[in-house]
């Protein structure tokens, strides 16, 4: 039970002494504009509650942050409020409503994402279509461009920290560990999740002539989170720890598994150039936007326009035919030549991609001895396990879906401190 003097609210469910409401006389004029409701989430020192602003009758997320636990939250809050602040005003990034603030608790009041966690998302649908994987990435680097533009880096981008609206539109939050760069300035300090840290975050800590990183550990993140959204498998991800950092340190990572053959050349080629090593060799936020991948492309589309695309190859083929025999019968004209050249280049452009937009047939054998190889029976197999053992099932030492659950930052990454201290690298 928290040391201040608590009050239940009837219409709550109060099973837990958590779910308690701080005192009335604490945040008057939080309860007089707003009536606080069920419980969404909680994190290590806040509790997240829906709430409803009386005069218009529109719900937001009131995040509780109790300081009595830790009187330095006051000031981390506070600056993550000020950076809000700052990069406020864009559609993919969370807009705080309200702030009330008194001497042990803190409410932050923020636009409602109904459909929570971008992390949860994916737990329950295992992996997202190329599709779905590019709106929501084109988002995250919208966002992080935004972000950039304003010298701040976020530090902990993850599904966790992605929350969803009611049109499924993504809504980047927790700024916690965000800082406002100032020119020139390198960070050194060992913040984030053990997942998604960068090499240079890594080095920072572990060499004493690291140059120290900004910017494009943003970038990095965005890697491993487009990895593990098309897969459901964190890249980096092993066992041993420290072999996860080496891997994350020399960039060792592969699309060896079975799902990445249902990936596009083009989802892989962003994927390699965000993970690269070498933040100066890196791609920006804006390279990342402009790349092939966030071009719509013929597989992002439905059946019907892939017929019509049948149709008419097969009319350019009688066209073709029919200009042959022109050509056979009448003397050089080059505007006809330039013409017939360039109707067979459009023709052998759409048979390719027809033949791309189709996958090879699948035979009786292949889908008994290796079912996993085939993606709608690896969702149907993947799916099962997580209804039956409410967590992933490990596949292999460096594909573990449950990895995506050991993510659990602020508390794992003193541990890792310690230990990398006394990790030699060769
Ligand atoms: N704006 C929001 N709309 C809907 N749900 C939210 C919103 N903000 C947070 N939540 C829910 O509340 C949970 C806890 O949020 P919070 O920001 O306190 O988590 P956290 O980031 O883990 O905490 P900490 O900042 O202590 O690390 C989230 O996991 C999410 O499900």
């Amino acid at each position: 039970m928290k040391t201040l003097n608590m009050v239940q609210d009837d219409n709550l469910d109060t099973s837990k002494d958590d779910d308690v409401l701080p005192d009335r006389d604490v945040a008057k004029e939080f309860y007089a504009k707003y009536e606080p409701k069920e419980i969404l989430g909680r994190g290590i020192s806040s509790t997240v509650r829906r709430c409803i602003e009386k005069e218009t009758g529109v719900e937001y997320a009131a995040k509780i942050i109790d300081l009595s636990a830790d009187p330095e939250n006051k000031n981390s809050t506070l600056e993550e409020v000020r950076i809000l602040r700052l990069v406020a005003g864009h559609p993919f990034i969370i807009h705080l409503h309200d702030v009330f603030e008194s001497e042990t608790f803190i409410f932050l009041v923020f636009e409602l994402c109904k459909n929570g966690e971008l992390f949860d998302h994916l737990t329950s649908v295992v992996a997202l279509s190329e599709k779905k994987t590019r709106y929501i990435m084109r988002q995250l680097f919208e966002a992080l461009d935004h972000v950039h533009g304003h010298d701040v880096v976020h530090r902990d981008l993850k599904p966790e920290n992605i929350l969803l609206d009611d049109q499924m539109n993504i809504k980047l939050t927790d700024f916690g560990f965000a800082h406002v760069l100032k020119r020139g300035e390198k960070l050194m300090e060992l913040c984030g999740t053990p997942g998604y840290l960068a090499p240079e975050v890594l080095k920072a800590n572990m060499f004493e002539d690291a140059s120290g990183y900004g910017q494009p550990v943003d970038v990095w993140a965005c890697g491993v989170i487009m990895y593990t959204l098309l897969v459901g498998c964190p890249p980096f991800w092993h066992r041993k720890q420290m072999v996860m950092l080496r891997n994350i340190m020399e960039g060792k990572y592969s699309f060896s598994s079975p799902e990445w053959n249902d990936v596009s050349e083009d989802s892989k080629s962003l994927i390699r150039q965000l993970l690269v090593v070498n933040p100066d060799e890196r791609c920006s936020v804006k390279d990342a936007l402009t790349h092939s991948f966030f071009h719509p492309k013929l597989f992002d589309q439905d059946i019907e326009p892939i017929k019509k695309d049948y149709k008419t190859a097969s009319r350019k083929l009688s066209k073709i035919n029919q200009l042959t025999e022109e050509f056979k019968n009448r003397p050089f004209r080059a505007r006809k030549k330039f013409q017939f050249a360039i109707t067979v280049v459009r023709f052998v452009v759409r048979i390719s991609r027809l033949k791309y937009a189709h996958a090879p047939a699948l035979t009786i054998t292949q889908g008994r001895d290796d079912p996993y190889r085939v993606k709608i029976l690896r969702q149907v197999i993947d799916q099962c396990a997580f209804k039956v053992y409410g967590h992933w099932v490990k596949k292999s030492e460096d594909q573990n879906r449950a990895a995506l659950f050991e993510n659990s930052p602020r508390t794992e990454l003193r541990n890792l401190y310690n230990r990398m201290n006394n990790l030699s690298v060769t």
